[in-house]
């Protein structure tokens, strides 16, 4: 296999979108099709308006795989629960913004528990809301849907902001991921803007597993395509 470069793009397939009565066979089937890293997306039914898993399911799927589990609260409040997901065997754990209180507190929270601190934003919120956390970031989830469903449109208006907070980061090491709507179509778009991490759900998880490989490679190309030309 050839070595991952610095400037490769991570692709980080939603289990949102399998099958989630056969979760470990899914994460299995996607791994092997060429995902980078799995993306899971807890949702409380209050934060947004769907609810979906914890961590005793993550903890069930651990073993499936040793590719990062990066982990996407839609939670509120989240610091009562992130040394349970920490413990289920997640290595990024997420956080929105616009749910804690104490972003700060709940950022060094994260990487006390020796995981790789997230913070996510709305389509909404403005990127001046991290500004003073970012020594405390290694990843910064920029929503290009609002969160709670799968199988959304992409927002276009978002594609600005990644140009902000990639110049906002600078030369700290702190990666860009970019979560809903995304496609070969859209991809290009965010990659161009600074995006490092693309993650799909229904784009990934369709056509069947013998799908699954063409998938993530459609988006692999449409991202290469923009940092080649780059
Ligand atoms: O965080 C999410 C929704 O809140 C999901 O990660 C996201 O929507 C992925 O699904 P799709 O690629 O179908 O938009
Ligand atoms: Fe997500």
């Amino acid at each position: 296999m050839t070595p991952k470069t610095t400037s490769d793009i991570i692709i980080a397939p939603s289990v949102l979108s399998a099958d989630f009565s056969r979760l470990g066979e899914e994460v299995e089937a996607v791994c092997r099709a060429g995902a980078d890293w799995i993306h899971l997306d807890v949702m409380d039914g209050h934060f947004v308006p769907n609810i979906t898993f914890g961590p005793p399911v993550i903890k069930a799927i651990r073993n499936r795989t040793d590719k990062v589990f990066d982990c996407h609260l839609m939670i509120e409040p989240a610091d009562p629960y992130l040394a349970a997901f920490a413990e289920a065997g997640c290595d990024y754990i997420t956080v929105h913004a616009e749910a804690c209180t104490h972003l700060d507190r709940s950022l060094q929270a994260i990487r006390d528990l020796g995981c790789k601190a997230g913070v996510s934003l709305n389509p909404s919120t403005p990127e001046s809301v991290i500004e003073y956390s970012l020594d405390r970031v290694d990843l910064v989830l920029m929503m290009t849907v609002n969160p709670g469903l799968g199988g959304q449109a992409f927002i276009p208006s978002v594609v600005e902001k990644v140009r902000r907070v990639k110049s906002m980061i600078g030369k700290r090491p702190i990666m860009i991921e970019i979560d809903g709507g995304v496609t070969p179509q859209t991809a290009p778009l965010v990659v161009s803007a600074g995006a490092d991490i693309l993650v799909a759900g229904s784009a990934i998880f369709k056509g069947g597993e013998q799908a699954y490989a063409d998938n993530i490679s459609a988006l692999r190309k449409a991202s290469e395509r923009v940092r080649e030309a780059a």
